[in-house]
């Protein structure tokens, strides 16, 4: 089984990633857990080129790092029989390289091969609770540094999640703004148990 975890930089999906690896192995489900771009020197270079590289060679870097990492990574992990839990996938792309200059239907077309996730988490919550954990953590990339650029990202995971739906893929979307970590987690993992469960029955 294989879930994203995607939404606006500083929101806490990192942090909500952790917990639910922690909450999910403590429920005895064996999890592996990964992020995009990948910890490979693919992933690297897309991770620390954000200012290098800009809009479609971004966007091509970022959907081969996203290919890589499907066949080495995250396939083969669901055929052993775990759960990967991934901290950002496409739908981070549908946003990033979107407000990076690349329209969607050709971020969507790059992406056409990769496996989406049985459940989609579309982590979002209020711009300014959003900007003021940015502020706090400090931005780790060009889009978290610019002006109103939280507002925007915000507005688009939103549509995102839509478009993701109307694409058949499963998403849950959760509000981050006055829910903890730990609470947001467990949402994410009863989902996830349920699936579960369904899948070995
Ligand atoms: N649910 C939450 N409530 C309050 N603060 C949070 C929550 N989740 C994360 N944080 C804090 O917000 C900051 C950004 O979290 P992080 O997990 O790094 O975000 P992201 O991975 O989305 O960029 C961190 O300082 C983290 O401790
Ligand atoms: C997964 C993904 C990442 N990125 C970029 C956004 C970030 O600048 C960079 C690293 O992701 P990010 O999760 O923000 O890194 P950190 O763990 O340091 O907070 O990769 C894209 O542009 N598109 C994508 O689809």
């Amino acid at each position: 089984m294989f879930v994203a975890i995607d939404g606006p930089g500083g929101v806490g999906k990192s942090t909500v990633t952790k917990a639910v690896v922690a909450q999910a192995r403590a429920a005895r489900i064996p999890v592996h857990p990964t992020r995009e771009p990948s910890d490979t020197t693919l992933g690297q270079l897309a991770r620390h080129g954000t200012d290098e590289y800009r809009e479609m060679a971004l966007a091509c870097l970022i959907a081969a790092d996203r290919y890589q990492h499907q066949e080495r990574e995250i396939r083969p992990a669901v055929a052993r029989g775990d759960l990967v839990v991934s901290d950002r996938y496409v739908a981070s792309s549908l946003v990033l390289q979107v407000l990076d200059g690349v329209g969607r239907d050709i971020v969507w077309e790059l992406n056409r091969h990769a496996d989406m996730p049985d459940i989609q988490v579309v982590l979002n919550a209020r711009a300014d609770v959003v900007a003021q954990r940015l502020s706090g953590r400090g931005a780790h990339s060009r889009y978290e540094r610019e002006a109103g650029g939280t507002e925007r990202e915000c507005a688009l995971f939103r549509e995102a999640a839509r478009f993701l739906m109307a694409s058949g893929v499963r998403v849950l979307q959760l509000d981050a703004s006055s829910a903890g970590s730990e609470e947001v987690a467990r949402t994410i993992v009863t989902a996830i148990k349920e699936m579960w469960t369904r899948g070995r029955s």
